[in-house]
């Protein structure tokens, strides 16, 4: 048995590492420029003009080979660092409309803030070098997206 060769596969393998956080944020569905009559006939109850909340749960996943001296992809205390001042801090607790600079003058639905994050987090992950490899994001149990870039 050739336990070198082994040895490398495990340190070349791509492995995939997710953080699971959560926030809790107010928004609503709605476009500006429509009637409060054509937003609800489009959006529903979610367009309500005074607003509704979820609890997110957000599940970012990174990429990446081994380093063979740590045994991480990336430090998890990392991630946790660079998902919470880049992302939650930014939306916990506040208004996703009102409150986000990264959401200013789009859409608040699950897809485009699933989307926008993945773009907050994507160049500070590679900086630690691995890659993001997707977000998931749950606006109900129901209801989630995944974004893979
Ligand atoms: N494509 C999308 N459709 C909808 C989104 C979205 O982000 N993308 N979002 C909403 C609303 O935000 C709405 O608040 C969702 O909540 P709700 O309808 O209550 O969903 P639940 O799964 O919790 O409830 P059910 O009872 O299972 O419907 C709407 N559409
Ligand atoms: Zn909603």
């Amino acid at each position: 048995m050739d336990y070198g060769h082994q040895f490398f596969y495990d340190i070349c393998a791509m492995i995939y590492i997710t953080r699971k956080e959560h926030f809790n944020a107010a928004h609503k569905l709605f476009r500006e420029e429509w009637s409060n009559d054509k937003n609800a006939e489009m959006f529903g109850k979610c367009s309500n003009p005074n607003w509704h909340g979820h609890n997110y749960d957000l599940f970012v996943t990174v990429k990446g080979e081994v380093n063979p001296e740590t045994g991480f992809v990336i430090d998890l205390k990392d991630l946790k660092q660079i998902i919470n001042s880049r992302v939650i801090d930014k939306l916990d607790h506040k208004n996703i409309n009102l409150d986000v600079d990264f959401m200013k003058g789009k859409m608040a639905s699950t897809e485009m803030l699933a989307m926008e994050i993945f773009n907050q987090l994507k160049g500070e992950i590679e900086s630690k070098g691995a890659a993001l490899h997707s977000i998931k994001l749950f606006e109900t149990e129901n209801n989630f997206v995944e974004y893979f870039g």
